[in-house]
């Protein structure tokens, strides 16, 4: 009786183990998911059963089967981005068997999913010792290439996209680590917390690069002649919505994720929000017990992703590769502790879904990484009704300079010439003039010039007003300098300074400015001659 029940109870196994095989190579997870379940929990009743079962044979067999039922949901829970669990299922099955080839492989791509390097490469070269079919030994390899490129980058912080820059962007964008530099998150005197510089951190150099929890990217519609502003807000709407799903799912995925968008700030009393240590934000940090987990909270997390996310195309930020075609909404974690400033000291650069911020400046240890919400080039009072529809005032060094001196007639007198739409060079000529009468020098120097920044660009791009005005306009190399000197360039900046330098036909001292700038622009990601491509120098 007893053996015909365990006959039967056999077969059953059977069957749900080719059906669960069946949907596993059809590719059908959820399916194959379900049924794998079912078989995990029948081996575990069994095997409970049979704990003091003299039939060794027995139970090794359902261990076995145990094993494949975990390995393979782990396979279809990876395909379907649930990490977490996957991980789970690969660690019990490799309880009952260390050197099981197929989970091996699976949890070392998992762990690489997670950028979990070492651990990733610990796992494929395992595996390669258990390799019992030659025809993996290539991937296995590619993969340890992979982990150890990979983890270089997280370690050191250094990129290098010349091969990529050089194509022409050609393919795919290049597989990124995530990488957090020296930073910290602290209490900002700005407002609720900011990141930190831990160290002194030279110009161009990378501070972080990080992925995304999610993006969305699309063609929005330009309000013209085929098509209105209201059609142009309907198609973001769309992106909108859709991003909003991407966040959701991804926190609902992982805890991880969900604890760590748990701590950003939906633009409540920011003062109250707590500072969440920054060994947190590490891929090696694995699951974490956050005790107020509020993503399930849709208006929550509605306010999280409003306050938080980044638009790829903001004038603050470049974006490498084809994805500089599409208008692109992402959600970035730690970057969202990054505060503004109108005299900001970096700046970022979207590559596919990563996001690498760089100094754009030589930062000092203890000060905070800032970089720019909004359009940095234009005068103090633009400038604070751009940072009221953000929810603040921006009481940066630049702005509280620039506030002192609003009232003053000259200043007055510039805007009011800008708004006649006078002539350009004669708007440079009286804020120099201005600037040397009251003996302004070094970075104030550079604020107004980046405050009036259209009056300079304006002036230098018509060979009639540098005829005219041209002596008594400061050089645009010069200009450029000390405007990325005091809030950084931009693309803008090194335009003006590249076409005065081909204009002058640049020599090698030049050059290398130029390169300086671009270094500030872009960050430190590729090599000279890739850096000259991109300046398209
Ligand atoms: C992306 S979060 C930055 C991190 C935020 N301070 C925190 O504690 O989570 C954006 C919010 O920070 C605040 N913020 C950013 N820059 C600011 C500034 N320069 N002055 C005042 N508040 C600022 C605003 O409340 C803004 O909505």
């Amino acid at each position: 009786m007893k053996e015909e029940r365990a006959e039967m109870e056999e077969e059953m196994m059977q069957q749900l183990r080719s059906k669960a095989t069946e949907f596993l190579l059809r590719e059908e997870w959820m399916e194959s998911i379900k049924l794998y379940s079912h078989l995990v929990s029948l081996c575990q009743e069994q095997l409970s059963k049979n704990n003091d079962d003299s039939d060794s044979d027995r139970v090794s067999k359902l261990q076995k089967t145990l094993r494949l039922a975990l390995s393979n949901r782990a396979e279809a829970r990876s395909r379907l981005g649930d990490f977490s669990e996957a991980l789970e299922d690969c660690d019990r099955a490799l309880d009952i068997e260390s050197s099981h080839f197929k989970t091996l492989f699976c949890k070392g791509k998992i762990l690489l999913n997670l950028n979990r390097y070492t651990g990733a490469s610990d796992c494929f070269k395992t595996a390669l010792l258990h390799l019992q079919d030659n025809q993996y030994s290539e991937t296995l390899h590619g993969y340890l290439e992979r982990c150890k490129k990979l983890e270089f980058q997280s370690r050191t912080g250094i990129l290098d996209l010349s091969d990529w820059v050089l194509s022409g962007f050609q393919g795919k964008s290049p597989e990124l680590a995530e990488h957090i530099g020296a930073v910290e998150i602290k209490k900002s005197e700005k407002s609720g917390r900011g990141l930190f510089a831990t160290k002194d951190i030279e110009a161009g150099n990378l501070l972080l690069f990080t992925k995304a929890v999610a993006t969305v990217r699309g063609i929005l519609p330009e309000p013209g002649e085929d098509s209105d502003s209201h059609s142009t807000e309907s198609a973001r709407l769309v992106l909108w919505k859709d991003f909003i799903d991407k966040v959701f799912a991804a926190a609902m995925r992982c805890k991880k994720t969900s604890g760590l968008i748990s701590t950003l700030s939906g633009g409540e009393d920011e003062e109250s929000l707590s500072v969440p240590d920054i060994s947190l934000f590490r891929p090696e940090t694995g699951e974490i017990f956050f005790s107020d987990e509020k993503v399930d909270d849709m208006g929550r997390l509605l306010n999280v992703l409003d306050v938080n996310c980044l638009t790829e195309d903001a004038i603050s930020a470049n974006v490498l590769g084809k994805n500089c075609d599409y208008y692109g909404v992402g959600l970035w974690i730690l970057a969202s502790f990054i505060n503004h400033s109108c005299d900001p000291n970096a700046r970022r650069l979207h590559i596919g879904d990563h996001l690498v911020i760089h100094a754009s400046k030589d930062i000092k240890a203890g000060d905070e990484i800032t970089f720019a919400y909004f359009d940095v080039f234009l005068p103090f009072n633009k400038r604070r009704e751009m940072s009221k529809t953000w929810g603040f005032y921006c009481k940066c060094k630049r702005c509280r300079f620039e506030e002192e001196i609003s009232s003053r007639g000259e200043i007055k007198e510039i805007e009011m010439a800008l708004e006649r739409g006078s002539d350009m060079g004669s708007v440079v000529v009286r804020l120099e003039e201005g600037m040397r009468r009251r003996m302004m020098k070094g970075k104030e120097k550079g604020y107004l010039r980046a405050s009036y920044w259209v009056a300079f660009s304006g002036a230098y791009g018509l060979e009639k007003t540098m005829k005219r005005w041209g002596r008594r306009i400061p050089a645009d190399e010069t200009v450029a300098e000390s405007v990325a000197e005091a809030v950084g360039g931009d693309e803008r900046v090194l335009r003006v300074a590249i076409e005065g330098l081909r204009k002058r036909g640049g020599g090698v001292y030049e050059m290398e400015r130029a390169l300086k700038l671009g270094r500030g622009v872009y960050g430190k990601v590729v090599k000279k001659q890739a850096m000259r491509a991109l300046l398209e120098l």
